[in-house]
């Protein structure tokens, strides 16, 4: 396994592309933003650990941060934020990590709008967003066994998730704390 897989990656340079796009290709890693504003004690580690069971996992530090959307007229409760850089054992069609995340998000109790109560101020007891996709080299395996093998960059391989750019301020320093670890 490798563990310099996000070494050497300049957001600016990486290439950007909308999740619908992207639903059948087959991912081997991604960067993930966690959040919860809703006991982040228990439910953190929860997801972390259905996570973790997916693959190898490499953790930015987690920050309690307030809600950017909150404001002096509608307060809201803090979220306490963690990016997640999740290495998959088996690679996984974007639409299926999308699937299993929000399998996890409901596991940990994350009610989606029409079953909560009608309040401006959500409980979100676990939001997994995709900031960035690593594809599978493999994918192409026949057409890398019939032609001569092209060395792909490791950065021509991650995309950032255009829904989700320019990054959240605690998404860029969880994102670059991992990328300055070395991984
Ligand atoms: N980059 C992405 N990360 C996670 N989910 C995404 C992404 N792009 C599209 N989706 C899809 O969007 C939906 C996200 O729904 P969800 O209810 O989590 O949004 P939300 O939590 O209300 O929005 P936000 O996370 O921006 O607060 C899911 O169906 C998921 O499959
Ligand atoms: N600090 C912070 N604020 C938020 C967050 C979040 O993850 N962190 N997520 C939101 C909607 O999911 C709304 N506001």
């Amino acid at each position: 396994m490798t563990h310099r897989a996000l070494a050497d990656l300049n957001l600016e340079d990486l290439k950007q592309c909308a999740p619908e796009q992207l639903q059948t290709h087959s991912v081997s890693a991604v960067l993930l933003a966690l959040g919860s504003n809703y006991q982040a004690e228990k439910y953190l580690p929860r997801a972390r650990e259905q996570l973790a069971a997916l693959g190898e996992i490499q953790l930015s530090t987690a920050f309690q941060n307030p809600d950017f959307t909150a404001t002096p007229e509608l307060p809201k409760p803090d979220y306490t934020n963690q990016c997640v850089y999740l290495t998959l054992t088996s690679a996984m069609t974007l639409q299926q990590l999308q699937q299993t995340f929000k399998k996890i998000e409901s596991d940990c109790g994350r009610q989606r709008c029409s079953e909560s109560i009608k309040n401006p101020i959500k409980k979100v007891a676990m939001d997994i967003d995709i900031l960035l996709i690593k594809l599978d080299d493999r994918e192409n395996s026949l057409s890398n066994y019939l032609a001569p093998k092209k060395i792909v960059k490791n950065s021509e391989q991650w995309i950032i998730m255009a829904d989700r750019y320019p990054f959240k301020a605690h998404e860029r320093a969880g994102v670059e704390e991992l990328i300055l670890s070395g991984l």
